[in-house]
C-alpha cells in the first residue's frame, strides 16, 4: 500500500552491518565484537537507554560516503515497504559535536536523496532536528550554522531526551526557522506530559506533533488536535520498544483515531525497533485487529499530513 513516512530519523536506520562496515573503513573502535553482539544490545528500558546506543552507533558515520550509503539503504528498504514520499529527520548536533562538518552530512545525504525519485520512486524532504537535551543556546548556534543551507531544508524539529526539556525554551529558535519559511514540527508527548504538547502547539507553533500519544490523557487537548486537524506522527513499534506503552495490544492509538485525530503511522528508528513502516502497519493489523479500510485511511492520512504541494498530494492520494 502506498504511503508517506513522516517520522523517520535517518540515523535510526543505521543497521548493525553498516555500523561495522563504516567502523572498519573509518578506523573506529567499537565496544561490540560483531554484528550479533550489537543486535543483542537492542533491548531498551526507556527513551534514554535507546538514545545512549543510538548516539554511540552513529559515531561511525564520518564521511559523505557513509551518509550517502545510510540514506541509500533506507530508501531501498522504504521502497519495499510501499513508501512513496519520506520527510526525513537528521540530527546535525550529533555529528557536528563529533567534528563532522555540517556540509559533510548535508552533501552526503543529498547525494542519495536528490536522485531518490528516479532510483526508488520516492520523493524526500529533509527536516533538521534540534537536540533538546543540549539546550536552547546550542540550538540557536545550530540554527546559525543551518541558516545558509535553508534552501536544502524543508523544516526543523525537536528531538532527543524529552522529560525535563520542555518545548517552550526553544521558542526563539523556532521563531527564526519560521521567519526563514521552514515548516515546524516537534517531538512531544512521547514520554513527556500533555503540557509539552500544548507548548509545542501554542509556544512553538508546530504544524505536526511527533508521537503525541500522551494527548490521550487530556480531553481538551484531544479536542484541540481534532478541531485543528493537527497531525500526530505515531510510531507504534517504537512506543512498545521504548516502553512508552506496555504492549501493542494496549496501545491507545485506536482511541486517538476515534477521537477524530489525523493519525499517521511511522517507524521512528526502524533499525532499532524491529520494523520499518509497513511492519508497523502489519503489527496494527495483527495485534489491534485493524482492518484494511482503517489501514488505508491511515495511509491516506500520511499524504494529507505531509508537506508536499497540493497537486503532488492529490497525485499521491490518487495512487491509494
Ligand atoms: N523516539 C525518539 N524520541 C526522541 N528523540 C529521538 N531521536 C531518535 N529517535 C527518537
Ligand atoms: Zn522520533
Amino acid at each position: 500500500m502506498p504511503k508517506a513516512e513522516l517520522h523517520l530519523h535517518i540515523e535510526g536506520t543505521l543497521e548493525p552491518e553498516l555500523v561495522f562496515a563504516c567502523a572498519r573503513r573509518n578506523g573506529v573502535q567499537l565496544p561490540f565484537a560483531d554484528v550479533e553482539e550489537l543486535r543483542r544490545r537492542y533491548v531498551f528500558d526507556d527513551l534514554q537507554s535507546f538514545l545512549d546506543l543510538y548516539y554511540l552507533a552513529m559515531g561511525v558515520l564520518r564521511t559523505e560516503r557513509d551518509f550517502t550509503e545510510l540514506a541509500d539503504a533506507y530508501l531501498a528498504r522504504a521502497r519495499e515497504q510501499g513508501v512513496r514520499h519520506a520527510e526525513i529527520f537528521f540530527d546535525p548536533q550529533a555529528h557536528v559535536s563529533r567534528g563532522v562538518p555540517l556540509e559533510v552530512v548535508l552533501d552526503g545525504l543529498e547525494a542519495s536523496l536528490s536522485t531518490a525519485p528516479e532510483r526508488f520512486g520516492i520523493s524526500t524532504r529533509l527536516i533538521a532536528c534540534f537536540l533538546r537535551d543540549r539546550g536552547p543556546r546550542e540550538a540557536m548556534e545550530t540554527w546559525e550554522a543551518l541558516e545558509p543551507h535553508t534552501a536544502r531544508l524543508h523544516g526543523v524539529g525537536l528531538d532527543s531526551a524529552e522529560v525535563g526539556h520542555p518545548p517552550d525554551a526553544f521558542e526563539p529558535v523556532f521563531a527564526r526557522a519560521r521567519q526563514a519559511g521552514l515548516h515546524l514540527v516537534a517531538h512531544a508527548g512521547e514520554e513527556g506530559p500533555p503540557d509539552y504538547i500544548w507548548q509545542a502547539l501554542d509556544v512553538l507553533g508546530v504544524e505536526r506533533v511527533d508521537h503525541g500519544i500522551r494527548a490521550i490523557e487530556d480531553p481538551a487537548l484531544l479536542a484541540r488536535l481534532a478541531r485543528d486537524r493537527t497531525p500526530l506522527t505515531v510510531c507504534p513499534l517504537s512506543n512498545v520498544r521504548l516502553r512508552c506503552v506496555p504492549s501493542l495490544a494496549e496501545h491507545r492509538l485506536p482511541e486517538l483515531v476515534d477521537a477524530g485525530l489525523l493519525v499517521t503511522i511511522n517507524s521512528d528508528d526502524p533499525a532499532y525497533f524491529g520494523g520499518y513502516v509497513d511492519d508497523n502497519f502489519q503489527a496494527l493489523k495483527r495485534e489491534l485487529g485493524f482492518g484494511d479500510d482503517v489501514l488505508r485511511e491511515l495511509a491516506a492520512n500520511s499524504f494529507r499530513a505531509s508537506f508536499v504541494e497540493e497537486d503532488e498530494r492529490a497525485r499521491l492520494l490518487g495512487e491509494l
